[in-house]
């Protein structure tokens, strides 16, 4: 028995001629959230789809827990939302979801389920009436219908308004905080930057990032930026500290992470003449920025 909730071993996928997943490995344990970054055609759905066994791979293993992608076991440990979520158009979120939990054999609580989600009042409305959201919220539904150890979620929050993407990451915290392993698929840089434990990032095939936001940045060695507010004169605190003036009473520093110790230092010796300093780390669009460009390895 392994403790991963799911195993991608060195996997490698040509299509035609060229090579869209080249040697990935990735490795969620249970209640990890983690995000699946790139560029467009980068490879994350063509990594989702051979996660779920609908696409066969050129080389490398996976595993849901221990099952093969496909596999009866796989396919009922694995929940799946794709970005263009879609069902049919004359049933209603029950009707929908009931055959749903019959196909899976559950028995859930349907009701509480698609209040869980957000619709209880359109319960009994005809699914071709639901907007985008909707029909959004209902995947979700669909997603916490089972028990699944991994939950794959491609684009989740796209078409989602503010407080409906809000409310599909509670329900993403919560899947994660019953052990289920999610990995997300997003282009929504500040969303995944606070709501998930861990980064991969796809670039033409490869990964070439997989760890936490802090890491990343101490590897990237990206600059953090400090703002210092004189208490009187910003002319003299920029002349004492280098820096760019940014208004009439701040001063810019960009410095490494290694030497941040070393600038709060010179900052704490001026005194009184520091009224307040903010400092802030790169951004993960920053950090995307770095390591999917052409020259990182
Ligand atoms: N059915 C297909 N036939 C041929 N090539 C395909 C097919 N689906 C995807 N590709 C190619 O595989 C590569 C990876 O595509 P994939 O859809 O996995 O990227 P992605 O990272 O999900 O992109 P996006 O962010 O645009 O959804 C791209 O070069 C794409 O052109």
């Amino acid at each position: 028995m392994t403790d991963k909730a799911l195993t991608i071993e060195t996997l490698s996928k040509d299509r035609g001629l060229t090579r869209v997943l080249n040697d990935v490995s990735l490795h969620l344990a249970p209640g990890e959230r983690v995000a699946l970054l790139g560029h467009n055609g980068a490879g994350k759905s063509t990594l989702i789809k051979a996660i779920l066994g609908l696409t066969r791979v050129d080389s490398g293993t996976i595993r849901i827990g221990d099952a093969a992608p496909g596999s009866a076991r796989a396919r009922r440990d694995t929940a799946y939302l794709p970005e263009a979520v879609s069902f049919h158009p004359a049933l209603t979120g029950r009707e929908q979801l009931t055959l749903f939990a019959r196909l899976s054999g559950e028995r859930p609580d349907i009701p509480a389920l698609l209040d869980r989600v957000g619709l209880a009042d359109a319960l009994d409305r005809r699914i071709g009436t639901y907007s985008k959201g909707m029909r959004q919220r209902l995947g979700l539904a669909q997603v916490l219908l089972g028990k699944p150890r991994v939950a794959l979620l491609d684009e989740p929050t796209s078409g989602l308004d503010p407080i409906s993407r809000q409310d599909l990451y509670a329900i993403i915290d919560e899947l994660a905080g019953q052990g289920v392993a999610v990995l997300i698929a997003s282009h929504a840089l500040t969303e995944v930057e606070a709501r998930t434990d861990r980064i991969a990032i796809l670039r033409k095939g490869v990964k070439v990032a997989d760890d936490t936001l802090a890491n990343l940045s101490a590897l990237a060695g990206l600059p953090i930026r400090m703002r210092v507010r004189a208490t009187e004169n910003a002319d003299a605190l920029a002349a004492r500290l280098g820096g760019n003036r940014v208004n009439g009473a701040s001063v810019e520093l960009l410095c490494s992470p290694t030497d941040k110790m070393e600038a709060l230092r010179r900052i704490a010796a001026m005194g009184e003449a520091v009224a307040d300093l903010e400092m802030t780390p790169p951004k993960l669009e920053d950090l995307y920025r770095h390591y999917a460009r052409e020259t990182v390895q």
